[in-house]
């Protein structure tokens, strides 16, 4: 797991945020312009390296809707996901464009469509959460099969904002959490390299207290990656 934190205060990541809009759901407000690039901290098993990340984020309204999870074969609403998101693509803006290249550059992935899955924004309101669960597909009817480029790999989540209290995301058996810090960032690999699951990677967002939370993933899948992140009989090789 690599975790990139921001600094304080100064610098640029780039794009600029852009604009705010108004108070919760449609049109919450966006994060501010502003911030550098800095890493420190580190999580899960081995101290993985840190690594340079920087971005800005458009001003565009997204097209917000109530967050889905898959269930079977198709994906639906659920009592354990609750949150608005919005899927943005990287024609969709200059800015997201260069998000994905940066997104690229850090983590050395193949994260055009369909190899990675356009941007997910999302957004918690009070009490929005999102429980324990894996972001690769663990069953073989999973929509996440449905671009063909094989499960998801890894996980690119950056905080688009920070919360005044809660919110946090807890990998529960990996036994931490990682605070909202707005501009701040979390990589880690989904799938052991023989394509299993790594169930250390169970993972929550916990309930908003005070604050309103942004987020965005990106979902970087098997195929693509090949030759950049190879496959082995050994899981932990
Ligand atoms: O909001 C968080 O802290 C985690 C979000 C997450 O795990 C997801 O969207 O898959
Ligand atoms: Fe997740």
């Amino acid at each position: 797991m690599a975790i990139v934190t921001p600094p304080r205060g100064g610098g640029g990541w780039g794009g600029g945020w852009g604009g705010r809009g108004g108070g919760g759901g449609w049109g919450a407000p966006l994060p501010p312009r502003g911030g550098g690039t800095q890493l420190s901290g580190g999580g899960g098993r081995g101290g993985p390296p840190m690594v340079p990340f920087g971005s800005g984020f458009p001003a565009a309204i997204v097209m917000l809707r109530r967050s889905v999870v898959a269930s079977g074969v198709k994906q639906a609403t659920a009592d354990y996901r609750i949150s608005k998101s919005a899927w943005l693509k990287d024609s969709s803006h200059a800015v997201i464009e260069k998000l994905d290249l940066r997104i690229s550059m850090v983590t050395g992935l193949n994260v055009n469509h369909p190899f990675g899955e356009y941007l997910q924004v999302v957004n918690y309101g009070i009490g929005g959460h999102y429980e324990p669960h894996f972001d690769h597909a663990t069953a073989p009817t999973s929509p996440v099969y449905k671009l063909n480029t094989g499960n998801r790999v890894a996980t690119f989540m950056i905080y688009l904002s920070s919360v005044e209290a809660g919110g946090s995301t807890a990998f529960i058996y990996a036994n931490f959490s990682l605070p909202v810090v707005e501009k701040a960032a979390v990589f880690w690999w989904n799938l052991h390299r023989n394509g299993e699951g790594n169930v250390d990677t169970l993972h929550a967002g916990c309930p908003v207290l005070v604050g309103d939370k942004w987020v965005a993933n990106k979902w970087i899948h098997e195929y693509g990656q090949e030759f950049i992140h190879r496959c082995t009989l050994n899981r932990d090789e």
